[in-house]
C-alpha cells in the first residue's frame, strides 16, 4: 500500500505536469505568434506584438510559481462544503489555482475565500475542516508532510503525523540570501486575518520588529490584487518602503506570488523625475517634513502674483500707453478667485489683462478720433498680445513656474525666504540655505509635489495630451480584457499590460510603469512599509496619491528614528486625514491591528535589544520570540587606548564567520564610522564586502541603522552603540532598530 508521502508525491506529481502542460501551451502559441509573416498595418503589427509579449508573460509567470506550486492540503469535513471550491474530501493549496482538463479545481489559490482555513483553522474554530496538512518540496518533489487535526476522531489514524510547526521552523532558520521571500506556505492565523481585512479605509498594522509586518503588507499587496481584481487592475497599487536598498530586499516577493504590475517605490522615488538618495541634516530634514512648509509653500507661490506699485509704459505696435497698476491687480484678483493652481490660474490672469488693456488701447485711439469697429478690435487684441512690454509685465506679474525652480528661488533668495517667513527665527530660515544646482534630497521630494499640486500643469498641452491618452488607454484595456477571456489566462496576465501595448506611445512601457511616471495617478491603494518615519509632508504627498483613502499602513511606533517622524499613529495619520469642519468622522477614522510574535529574532537577543531599549529610555511593545538560538548575546569592548575600532570590529567579523561563513551579516555602525569601517572590512574580506546602498547579496554589509531599517540579516555586529543613542533625539530608537536586525547571532562592539 502506497505510504501517505507516496500519495502525496503522485498528487503534486499531476499538478506539476498541469503546469507544464499550460506551458507547453503558452510557449506553441507564443512561437506560432512570431512565426506569422510579418506585414499587415501597424495596428495588426502592434497587436501581435502584444499577443507575444501576453504569452512570455505568461511564461514567466508559470514560471515564477514553479519554486513550491504546492504547500498545502485541507481535509474537509463536509467534502461538499459549498464554500471551498471543487469536490472530494481534499483541497490542495497552492501559489496558483490549477483547473483539469474537465475544468476541475486541483489546486486552489492561497487568495480565494476558501483557502483562508488552510491558515486559520484551530480545533476551537475549525472553519469545516478536520485537518491541515503542510507539504514541504524539495525542486518538484515532496519530502515532508505534517498535519494538524481539528477533528479529535481522525487522531487515531495512523496515516496521520503530528509534527507541529516544523515548516515554519525551517522558513525561520534558513539562511537569509540578502533577499526577502514569500512566506505564503506558513502564514500565520493573525497574519492571515489582516491580509485579508477589507480593501476600504485605512488598515494600521503596528508590530515591534520582526513581527512579520512587511511580510503581511506584501501578501496582503497580492491578496488585493487577486480580490480586487476589477478595482485595482485600472488604477494598480503603490508600495513605499523607506529606501532603495529595502526596495531591492523586498522586490522578488510579488513577483513569487505571481503579480509583477505593483509600483514600488522609495520614499525619495515618490516624485517622478527625481531619484533623491540623500538626505538634509537632521534639523533641516525635521523642518522640511514639518506642516508649516505646506503653508510656506501656498505663500511662496502666492508672492510669485504680485502687480506693479508704479504706472508703466508700454509699446503696442508702435502706439504708447500707461498701464495704471490698478489694471493688473483687477486682473489678479479676478483670476485668483477663481482658486485654481498657479499656471492655470495664469491664463485666466492674461485673459483678463489683455482684455482690459484692449479697451484702454482702443479707448485711448477713439478719444483722438480714430473708427474702430469690432474687427479692428480684434486686430487690436492680437496686437496688445503680441507686444513685448506687455508680455514682460504680464510675465512679472505672473509668471509661469515650474516646481523645481520654486524651490530652488526659495532656497537660494534669502531675501525673497525672509519676505514670506516673517515670524521664523533667522536660524530656521539658515535651514532651508541651499545654493542653486545642488541635488533634491528626499525631504525635498514631497515640497516638490506639494509644489507641483499647487502650481498645476506647466504647459497646459501637456495637460490635454494626458487625458486624450488615458482615454485611448481605456478603450485599448477593454480590447485587452476581450482578448484575454478568449485566451482563458485570465489571473495571469494584466489587461492593462497588454494594452500598454497596443498603445502606440506607449509602447515599451507597462502599466505599472505609467503609473510610476504620472504624478496625478490616482491609485487604487498604497502600501506603506515603515510607516512610522514618514513626516506630515510625506503624509500629504501619500494622500494625493490615493484620493479613495485605501491604505494599509505598517510599522512600530518605538522604532521611528527620523527627524521628523511622529509619536503616536494619530498624529502621524493626521496628514491622510485633514480634519473637516462638521465632518469630523468623515472618512476620518483608521483601524488598527497588532502583530505580537517575533519571527525574525531568537528571545535571547529580542530581550538583550528590550533591556537596552528601557535602559535609554524607549517606550517599546514587548514581541513574543518563537524560538531561541544557541548562540547567546556578544559584547565586546574596544580596548582603552585604542582610537579607531576597525580592528576589533574586523575581529568580530572573523569570530562570527568562524561560526558560520555562509549566511550574511552586517555591520551596523553610526553614520560617521560607516566609510572607514566599510574601507577596513573591505580590506581584510577582498570582495566579499558592499555598503548598503549597492548590494544585500554580498555575504558582509556595512550600513548605518537608518539603512538598515526593514532589512534582517543572519549575524548583526553592531558598533558602537553609545554613539547611535548620542547621534540624534532618536538614537535609542536607532539602536534598538539596528539590535532587532539579525535572525541568528548579535555582536555589541562598544568604545572604551
Ligand atoms: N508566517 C511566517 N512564516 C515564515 N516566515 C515568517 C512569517 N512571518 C514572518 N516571517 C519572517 O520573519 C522575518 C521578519 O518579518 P518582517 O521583515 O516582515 O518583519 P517586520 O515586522 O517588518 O520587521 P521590522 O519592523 O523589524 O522591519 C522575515 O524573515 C519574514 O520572512
Amino acid at each position: 500500500m502506497p505510504s501517505e508521502l507516496d500519495r502525496e508525491r503522485d498528487y503534486v506529481g499531476a499538478l506539476y505536469e498541469r503546469l507544464d502542460t499550460l506551458k507547453d501551451d503558452a510557449r506553441a502559441r507564443l512561437a506560432e505568434t512570431r512565426r506569422e509573416t510579418v506585414g499587415g498595418n501597424h495596428q495588426s503589427r502592434s497587436e501581435r506584438d502584444a499577443y507575444a509579449r501576453l504569452y512570455e508573460d505568461t511564461l514567466a509567470q508559470l514560471g515564477e510559481v514553479d519554486d513550491r506550486l504546492a504547500f498545502g492540503r485541507l481535509e474537509l469535513t463536509d467534502p461538499d462544503d459549498p464554500s471551498i471550491s471543487g469536490s472530494g474530501r481534499y483541497r490542495y493549496i497552492g501559489r496558483i489555482g490549477l483547473r483539469d482538463t474537465d475544468h476541475h479545481p486541483i489546486l486552489l489559490d492561497w487568495r480565494v475565500p476558501g483557502a483562508s482555513a488552510f491558515y486559520q483553522a484551530t480545533a476551537a474554530t475549525p472553519m469545516g475542516a478536520r485537518a491541515r496538512r503542510h507539504l514541504t518540496l524539495q525542486g518538484r518533489e515532496v519530502t515532508r508532510i505534517e498535519d494538524e487535526v481539528f477533528d479529535p476522531e481522525l487522531l487515531g489514524r495512523d496515516d496521520v503525523q503530528l509534527q507541529g510547526e516544523g515548516a515554519l521552523m525551517a522558513a525561520l532558520t534558513a539562511q537569509r540570501t540578502g533577499r526577502m521571500t514569500d512566506i505564503v506556505a506558513t502564514i500565520q492565523a493573525e497574519q492571515d486575518r489582516i491580509i485579508r481585512s477589507a480593501l476600504d479605509g485605512i488598515l494600521v498594522v503596528q508590530g515591534g520588529p520582526g513581527t512579520g509586518k512587511t511580510a503581511v503588507a506584501l501578501h496582503r499587496a497580492a491578496f488585493l490584487l487577486y480580490s480586487h481584481r476589477e478595482r485595482l487592475r485600472g488604477s494598480g497599487v503603490l508600495v513605499v518602503g523607506p529606501s532603495r536598498s529595502f526596495l531591492r530586499y523586498i522586490e522578488q516577493v510579488l513577483p513569487s506570488l505571481g503579480e509583477s504590475g505593483v509600483v514600488l517605490s522609495s520614499l525619495g522615488g515618490l516624485y517622478p523625475g527625481v531619484e533623491a538618495t540623500a538626505d538634509d541634516a537632521p534639523a533641516t530634514a525635521a523642518l522640511k517634513g514639518s506642516g508649516q512648509m505646506a503653508d510656506l509653500l501656498r505663500r511662496a507661490v502666492r508672492s510669485r502674483q504680485i502687480a506693479p506699485t508704479e504706472p508703466s509704459d508700454v509699446e503696442i505696435d508702435g502706439e504708447r500707453m500707461t498701464v495704471q497698476p490698478g489694471l493688473v491687480a483687477e486682473a489678479l484678483k479676478r483670476a485668483q478667485e477663481r482658486g485654481k493652481p498657479h499656471n492655470e490660474g495664469r491664463v485666466l490672469f492674461n485673459r483678463y489683462a489683455l482684455a482690459a488693456l484692449t479697451r484702454q488701447l482702443v479707448d485711448q485711439l477713439r478719444g483722438r478720433g480714430t473708427t474702430i469697429d469690432d474687427a479692428d478690435e480684434l486686430v487690436l487684441r492680437e496686437d496688445v498680445r503680441q507686444s513685448y512690454d506687455v508680455r514682460v509685465l504680464l510675465n512679472t506679474a505672473w509668471i509661469p513656474l515650474s516646481p523645481e525652480k520654486l524651490l530652488e528661488d526659495l532656497y537660494a533668495r534669502p531675501n525673497w525666504l525672509a519676505s514670506i517667513t516673517q515670524r521664523w527665527s533667522p536660524e530656521d530660515r539658515a535651514l532651508l540655505r541651499r545654493a542653486r544646482g545642488e541635488a533634491f534630497t528626499i525631504s525635498d521630494v514631497p515640497l516638490l509635489d506639494e509644489a507641483a499640486e499647487l502650481l498645476g500643469e506647466f504647459d497646459t498641452k501637456v495637460d490635454a495630451e494626458r487625458r486624450a491618452l488615458k482615454q485611448q488607454q481605456k478603450r485599448d484595456i477593454e480590447n485587452a480584457e476581450r482578448a484575454i477571456e478568449n485566451m482563458q489566462v485570465e489571473g495571469l496576465v494584466d489587461a492593462r499590460d497588454i494594452a500598454g501595448n497596443f498603445a502606440e506611445r506607449a509602447v515599451s512601457l507597462t502599466s505599472a510603469e505609467r503609473a510610476a511616471d504620472d504624478r496625478t495617478w490616482a491609485y487604487g491603494h498604497v502600501v506603506v512599509d515603515e510607516a512610522q518615519e514618514l513626516s506630515p509632508m510625506q503624509w500629504r504627498l501619500l494622500a494625493r496619491r490615493c484620493p479613495l483613502r485605501s491604505f494599509t499602513v505598517v510599522g512600530d511606533i518605538a522604532q521611528a528614528s527620523s527627524p521628523a517622524s511622529a509619536t503616536s499613529w494619530d498624529r502621524a495619520l493626521q496628514g491622510l486625514l485633514p480634519r473637516r469642519r462638521g465632518a469630523a468622522q468623515a472618512g476620518g477614522s483608521w483601524r488598527l491591528e497588532e502583530l505580537t510574535v517575533n519571527y525574525r529574532t531568537p528571545s535571547q537577543i529580542v530581550e538583550y535589544a528590550e533591556a537596552t531599549a528601557r535602559s535609554t529610555g524607549l517606550e517599546i511593545t514587548p514581541s513574543r520570540s518563537v524560538r531561541a538560538s544557541e548562540w547567546a548575546v556578544r559584547e565586546v569592548s574596544v580596548p582603552g587606548r585604542v582610537q579607531d575600532p576597525a580592528p576589533t570590529v574586523v575581529s568580530a567579523v572573523e569570530a562570527d564567520c568562524a561560526v558560520d561563513s555562509g549566511g550574511t551579516l552586517a555591520v551596523i555602525a553610526p553614520e560617521p564610522l560607516v566609510t572607514s569601517l566599510l574601507a577596513a572590512l573591505s580590506a581584510a574580506f577582498p570582495g566579499l564586502v558592499a555598503d548598503g546602498s549597492s548590494s544585500l547579496t554580498r555575504p558582509i554589509s556595512v550600513l548605518s541603522p537608518a539603512t538598515s531599517k526593514g532589512l534582517e540579516f543572519d549575524s548583526v555586529v553592531v558598533v558602537d552603540p553609545a554613539g547611535i543613542v548620542a547621534r540624534s533625539s532618536r538614537g535609542n530608537a536607532s539602536l534598538y532598530v539596528a539590535e532587532t536586525r539579525p535572525t541568528q547571532r548579535l555582536t555589541v562592539v562598544s568604545l572604551a
